[in-house]
């Protein structure tokens, strides 16, 4: 009850104020460590009130994109400075919201504010080159203009992370926003968006409305005045999302699922391989899209990686995310958990052997949270569920091969192409992976999740529109190319 006295609501931010949704009916946000915990109200808008955002995001525009890109950048710096000022603030309600672990939330909110520091930077760059004219006397050259108003639709797993390494390019190269995050991670976006507003962020410039993704990130896609969408969640929305913008001309990025595998060669280091495969596979309860999930073992290291695997999965504290100890929080909501627990049912209804973990804790003090324990199968053939499909859970599947050849043929054999790691000390092994995996993020001797806010992050095949984000890579997305020929 006491939780219940102190619980804010909070509002939309539409024009630089912060309003109620035209519904008056809030959506309450719950940590899943603790459901009877509300962490705070969010507004559940409706389309008048998304139409009230992409207007005031219209009128801004203009003038922000007038707006040098050093001017916009000491935007962005305010901004960072904001956020780390209250970094564990913003961590622990990123916790108390979705579940990963403190550290976890912590890192992650660093890296927002390091991201964007970076595209502060980037408004200092160039953005486009001379190009000799056939013409000797002219002088052609190439500059970019921002898209507009750009609707920004993330996901609940990097609440800060995502949300910033799409706000931060679409800023800085003069964009204005309409910013609808996934409503279990409304308040973390409230905070972003409270750390902007402080930063004096001219009004308009950010929006944020929060509500369902049927009808505010829907309009989001179908909105005649916003310019370009970018998205990061499930196939099926993304792909919903992708149609409906190219139905009526908008721009539009995807990122979306990941079913990506390690491979641990017969000379690998067995240590570092099973680490990083814990920790690929595990952290953040193996909510990320570049989670590993297939782990495909050679037969002379199979006995011996297996063995050190199991014995560390076992000793992994699962418990609430902001507790010192906790090494796996939950679930991040009541489906995930679901989902979960029905790929592991289908996992052994197809013939796959359980070995590790497989169902809900039994711990008492755990009964009130979506926790799942940490689990591992083997015998895992390439045509099984588990072996195919996005389970974006704590679930790790073993498959043993003989060769590199094999491993690589298993590794390719899904939809997805987003991150894929191998374990070895064989140059021939890493050119052969580096070359034939179809992946956008290759990775050797290190997990298959991270991504570094200055490289390019996309997938390829199902796992993104085939574009990419972040890094130099981001202007892409966010600005147009014009070619300029003049002439005396
Ligand atoms: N690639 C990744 O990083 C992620 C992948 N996923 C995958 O998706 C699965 C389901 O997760 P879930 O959260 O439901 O993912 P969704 O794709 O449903 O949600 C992502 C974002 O899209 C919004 N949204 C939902 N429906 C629509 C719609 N019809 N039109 C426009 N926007 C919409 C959501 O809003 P709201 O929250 O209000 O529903 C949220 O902001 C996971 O199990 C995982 O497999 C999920 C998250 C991240
Ligand atoms: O691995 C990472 O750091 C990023 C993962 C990611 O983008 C996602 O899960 O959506």
């Amino acid at each position: 009850m006491a939780t219940e006295t102190q619980v804010q609501i909070y509002g939309n931010y539409i024009n630089g104020e912060w309003v109620t949704a035209s519904s008056q009916e809030p959506i309450a946000s719950i940590n899943p460590a603790n459901t009877k915990e509300v962490v705070g109200y969010l507004q559940n808008s409706t389309s008048d009130d998304l139409n009230r955002a992409v207007a005031a995001a219209k009128e801004a525009q203009p003038a922000w994109r007038k707006l040098s890109g050093a001017v916009r950048g000491e935007y962005l710096y305010k901004i960072a400075s904001e956020m780390e000022k209250r970094l564990d603030e913003i961590a622990a309600t990123m916790t108390r919201e979705m579940g990963k672990t403190f550290g976890e939330a912590k890192g992650e909110t660093l890296r927002g504010i390091n991201i964007l520091r970076y595209y502060a930077g980037e408004g200092m760059r160039k953005v486009g080159d001379v190009i000799p004219s056939s013409d000797s006397e002219a002088l052609m050259f190439t500059t970019r203009v921002p898209l507009g108003v750009v609707g920004v639709i993330t996901p609940w797993n990097f609440p800060v992370a995502i949300p910033i390494w799409k706000m931060a390019p679409a800023l800085i190269y003069g964009n204005s926003i309409v910013f609808k995050p996934a409503s279990e991670t409304g308040v973390t976006a409230a905070k972003i968006v409270e750390c902007m507003d402080a930063a004096g962020l001219p009004a308009g410039v950010v929006n944020l409305v929060c509500g369902s993704g049927s009808v505010i990130g829907q309009g989001i896609a179908e909105h005649p005045s916003i310019n370009g969408v970018t998205f990061t969640g499930s196939n099926t929305v993304g792909k919903q999302i992708g149609q409906t913008c190219l139905a009526r001309g908008a721009k539009y990025q995807l990122e979306m699922g990941g079913k990506n595998p390690v491979i641990v060669a017969n000379d690998a280091d067995l240590d570092q391989a099973v680490e990083a495969t814990i920790s690929g596979g595990l952290r953040s309860t193996g909510q990320k899209c570049t989670a590993t999930s297939r782990v495909i073992v050679q037969s002379g290291i199979y006995d011996a990686f297996k063995e050190k695997l199991i014995e560390k999965v076992e000793a992994l504290k699962v418990g609430d995310g902001l507790q010192g100890e906790t090494w796996m929080g939950p679930c991040a909501n009541a489906n995930q958990l679901k989902t979960v627990l029905s790929y592991i049912e289908k996992g052994i209804a197809e013939g796959a052997t359980l070995i590790a973990g497989g169902g809900k804790p039994d711990a008492e003090d755990l009964a009130s949270g979506y926790y799942v324990q940490p689990t591992v199968f083997e015998d895992v053939t390439g045509s099984m569920s588990i072996a195919q499909e996005e389970i974006f859970g704590p679930v790790l599947a073993l498959m043993k091969v003989e060769t590199l050849e094999e491993a690589l043929e298993i590794a390719n054999d899904v939809e997805y192409g987003l991150s894929a790691s191998i374990f070895t000390k064989n140059i021939g092994n890493m050119l052969a992976f580096i070359q034939d995996m179809d992946a956008g993020l290759v990775r050797i001797n290190a997990e298959s999740a991270g991504v570094e806010l200055q490289a390019p992050f996309g997938g390829m095949k199902q796992s993104s529109s085939h574009s990419r984000e972040q890094g130099q890579a981001a202007i892409e997305f966010f600005t147009a190319i014009k070619t300029v020929f003049v002439k005396p």
